[in-house]
């Protein structure tokens, strides 16, 4: 079974991936931040915050090959739970940029096609997404909590725009193919709620159907 954890930046989904990792059986992938932060020496995250227009499509290129990467590992245990993934990558994030006119039409274009070649040519299987939906509020105050250095440059208009590209996609299902049944968790309770709702709900999502 391979569960992909999606939500709004600072949801909480790696608080929630940590929760199962002391399932035994579960192989939990978070997401290659630490890559976009440092590759070779570069920080294309950095760079993309700084100036959109230009490191865009730098930084959704890399996440594109490092999602794909995670995609295709084997699977060494039962049930993968996997951080994101290169479709929340193309659907949410480039879009949100080529939508917000940060990231140019030719830009938009080659990743497109990068990415259009890739789901048709790879097989990415995915049995549930488990959608952690909480206001944009919410996700800005957990922002400024985690006090990330690249993300001090992000204004609660940005997470909007994210959660509207989630919303429509996930939850209206507006705007693009989505690839498994979505159970939604709602997220902004405190940790002592959300971990008692991931026990509620852990039967769904380990046997990945709701
Ligand atoms: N339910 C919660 N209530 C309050 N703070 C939380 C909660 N879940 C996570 N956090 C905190 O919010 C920040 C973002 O959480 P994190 O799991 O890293 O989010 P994500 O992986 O979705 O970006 C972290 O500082 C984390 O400790
Ligand atoms: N395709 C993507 C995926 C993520 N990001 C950014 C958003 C955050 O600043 C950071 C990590 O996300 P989180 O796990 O904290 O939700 O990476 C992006 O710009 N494009």
């Amino acid at each position: 079974k391979q569960i992909w954890i999606e939500g709004n930046i600072a949801s909480g989904k790696t608080t929630c991936l940590e929760y199962f990792s002391k399932t035994s059986d579960i192989e939990v992938l978070t997401e290659p931040v630490s890559k976009w932060r440092n590759v070779q020496g570069c920080n294309p995250l950095g760079l993309m915050y700084q100036d959109p227009s230009r490191w865009g499509l730098t930084l959704q290129t890399y996440v594109q090959l490092t999602m794909l990467d995670r995609h295709v590992l084997p699977m060494s245990t039962p049930v993968r739970m996997m951080e994101r993934s290169i479709y929340s990558a193309k659907y949410i994030f480039a879009e949100n940029l080529y939508k917000s006119g940060k990231m140019p039409e030719v830009d938009f274009a080659v990743l497109s096609e990068w990415f259009e070649w890739i789901i048709k040519n790879i097989a990415i299987p995915v049995d549930l997404i488990v959608y952690l939906q909480t206001s944009p509020q919410t996700c800005y105050e957990r922002l400024k909590q985690r006090c990330r250095e690249e993300e001090k440059v992000i204004p609660l208009e940005y997470l909007e725009s994210i959660h509207n590209l989630y919303e429509d996609w996930l939850i209206h299902h507006k705007s693009f193919e989505v690839p498994a049944p979505v159970l939604v968790i709602p997220a902004d309770h405190d940790l002592k709620k959300m971990l008692h709702q991931y026990e509620e709900n852990r039967e769904k999502i380990l046997m990945a159907h709701c």
